[in-house]
């Protein structure tokens, strides 16, 4: 294509919005002998939320947890192929997987605060990275970002577990971001929340979009549909007598869902396999 001056003739710089952040691609993963994913590429946009659905074991969460190398504390797991964070390879050699979660953290399917304030909750990572600011400020900004402060601004003190269940499933996200990773995974995070918590969780998304950069994984495909830009829909090869999760189909959302280009997301979609 031949650009008109209007349009931009150099591609956009790496904090530029829809930039590639984290680039996924799994060749082969296992657990021990057990081949659990294979052949799956999926590229993620920064300030983007970007869903993994299929049927249960098909790998989705295995994928999300090799973004941050969540999977480096299973016994026997062995990972082929790259995530290029930044353009640099997560798993290599000299990079410590600790620092990565700082960059790339995690929300889990469970709530699970802390047993403790609900402060402490927040000021957690920020202690165990030494933070030498003000935390006071820092707890708020977070819990703000979560949108949770209203609700929690009198009862600091008051223990994480003492909050609702949306409230703690807030309150774990306030926990993430306060140490202001880019990219922030969820493991379901609704999937233990009632339809109100679940809608206030989605709509909290995409306003931590404008900032962090999302991939979650859902059961749930009105979920993916209403909240993720792009979709990877991922399905289980049980053709060599295994149960191998594969990349069937990556692209936008609406596209994904309104016109599928393959006959397995199509039967998925429409619900005629689970
Ligand atoms: N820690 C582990 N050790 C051994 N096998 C595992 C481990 N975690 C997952 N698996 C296996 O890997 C396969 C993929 O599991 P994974 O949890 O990634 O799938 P999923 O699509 O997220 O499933 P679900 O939707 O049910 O949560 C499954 O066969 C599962 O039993």
């Amino acid at each position: 294509m031949i650009a008109t001056t209007n349009e931009p003739t150099q591609s956009p710089g790496p904090n530029a919005k829809n930039h590639l952040l984290l680039d996924c691609k799994i060749d082969n993963l296992y657990y021990g002998n057990f081949r659990a994913v294979r052949d799956s590429h999926v590229p993620i946009h920064r300030s983007s939320i970007t869903a993994f659905i299929g049927p249960s074991g098909c790998g989705k969460s295995s994928a999300l947890r090799c973004l941050n190398r969540m999977n480096d504390l299973v016994r026997g797991f062995r990972f082929e192929g790259h995530v290029h964070f930044r353009g640099k390879d997560i798993y290599h050699a000299k990079v410590d997987p600790v620092a990565v979660r700082r960059y790339i953290g995690m929300v889990f399917q469970q709530p699970n605060p802390f047993a403790m304030s609900i402060y402490n909750n927040v000021a957690f990572g920020l202690r165990l990275n030494r933070y030498r600011g003000d935390i006071a400020e820092k707890v708020e900004a977070a819990l703000r970002g979560a949108a949770l402060w209203d609700e929690v601004k009198d009862k600091l003190k008051n223990s994480g577990l003492s909050l609702s269940g949306g409230q703690q499933q807030r309150l774990c996200i306030a926990r993430a971001i306060a140490t202001e990773p880019e990219v922030l995974l969820m493991d379901e995070p609704c999937s233990a929340l009632d339809p109100i918590a679940t809608r206030r969780i989605e709509d909290l998304m995409q306003e931590l979009k404008e900032k962090y950069t999302i991939a979650i994984v859902t059961h749930n495909l009105q979920q993916a549909k209403r909240v993720a830009d792009r979709t990877a829909f991922m399905y289980v090869d049980t053709s060599e007598g295994g149960r191998t999760g594969y990349l069937v189909e990556f692209g936008e959302t609406d596209g994904l869902f309104e016109s599928p280009q393959e006959e397995a997301t199509k039967q998925y979609i429409r619900g005629e396999f689970s």
